[in-house]
């Protein structure tokens, strides 16, 4: 993994700014992404962690512009990829984008795989839909990629159908085939949680060689913050469509400051602890059309609630240089606010 500061000095790959997606449901529009900003410098792992339905899976879908038509739509904001607004390309530019620049791999291979063509034939697909390249060059190629993401014998492998393969090896192939145009950026969205927990690691540690050897940036969306803590420089954690704490990976382990970040990280199953005794977080993420219009989106599952929480909306402030939360625990405006007016 590269140096932390080292990244920091960097102009950013990518850039999402103040990013709202919503869904219309029953005539009316609701955001699944509220007002999010982050960056990823180039060679950056960053995490984006929290439960279900927090907007991480809409977030990286907005940002490959893979929203579905009609029903979903980015009404703010912007997303900026090497300084260009994706917004403003058209399909045939963005279609050049997705593979070449940025490439994603999704939570259950089989869904994104074609059972009726060979692992050759839709690896290939996608080097011809960016190169022009002969058929046997293709083929080479493939091998060789396979090869890259630990598949042993890939000469036998890139005839073979995704059926015939293991889980672990479908997830290897869906890598091959985001890293064969050698991407600058690959959102992976919950890239191991379909799989058994010695191949989740032999999985991360692929991504994170492969992030290393291509200086590749990746955006890592999960909902263990235990896989974050073995890979990513940088952390995002959201919560109901909202960044509620984003800061580097060490700085939100040594002091995790969101009750919601503190209640993650109890769920992180522990080597020294003899039986699973796993905390879970009481209550569910409120839908699109429940959301709270007003306060903090997590109050009702907050265990250090107080009566304001429901009536002031936090911001997403900096309790220490870098490390944003969002939080009136970490707020001290609206008491003073509170004060002048008495
Ligand atoms: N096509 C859609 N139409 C309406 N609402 C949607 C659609 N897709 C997602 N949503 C809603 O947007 C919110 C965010 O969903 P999203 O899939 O991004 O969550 P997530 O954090 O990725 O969860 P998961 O880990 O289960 O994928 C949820 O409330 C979800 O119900």
């Amino acid at each position: 993994m590269n140096n932390f500061t080292d990244l920091q000095s960097q102009p950013p790959l990518l850039e999402v700014n103040n990013l709202e997606t919503a869904f219309e449901i029953d005539g009316e529009w609701h955001n699944a992404v509220d007002n999010v900003s982050f960056q990823v410098k180039p060679k950056q792992v960053i995490g984006v962690v929290g439960e279900s339905g927090c907007g991480k899976s809409v977030m990286s879908l907005s940002i490959m512009k893979l929203l579905p038509k009609g029903i979903g739509k980015i009404r703010n904001g912007d997303i900026k990829f090497n300084g260009i607004n994706l917004e403003k390309l058209n399909d045939k530019e963005m279609n050049k984008v997705r593979g070449k620049d940025i490439a994603m791999i999704f939570q259950e291979p089989m869904t994104s795989l074609n059972p009726v063509f060979t692992i050759g034939f839709q690896l290939s697909e996608s080097l011809h839909n960016h190169f022009n390249i002969s058929k046997k060059d293709a083929r080479k190629k493939v091998i060789h990629l396979l090869d890259k993401v630990g598949i042993s014998r890939p000469e036998k492998v890139v005839d073979e159908y995704p059926h015939q393969l293991s889980g672990g090896m479908r997830q290897r192939v869906m890598i091959a085939m985001a890293i064969a145009c050698e991407p600058k950026l690959l959102i992976a969205d919950e890239p191991t949680t379909a799989l058994d927990v010695t191949v989740q690691a032999q999985i991360l540690e692929l991504l994170q060689e492969l992030q290393t050897t291509n200086d590749m940036s990746i955006i890592l969306i999960t909902h263990d913050l235990g896989v974050v803590a073995e890979s990513c420089h940088e952390v995002i954690v959201m919560y109901a469509g909202e960044v509620v704490e984003q800061t580097d990976v060490v700085t939100l382990f040594e002091s995790p400051k969101h009750p919601y970040t503190q209640l993650l990280m109890q769920s992180i199953p522990r080597m020294d602890q003899e039986e699973e005794v796993l905390a879970s977080i009481e209550g569910i993420v409120p839908s699109l059309k429940n959301m709270p219009r007003q306060g903090c989106k997590f109050v009702d599952r907050c265990p250090k609630a107080m009566d304001e929480c429901r009536s002031i909306t936090p911001q997403l402030r900096e309790s220490s240089p870098g490390h944003g939360v969002k939080c009136l625990l970490y707020e001290t405006s609206w008491e003073q606010e509170g004060m002048k007016a008495k």
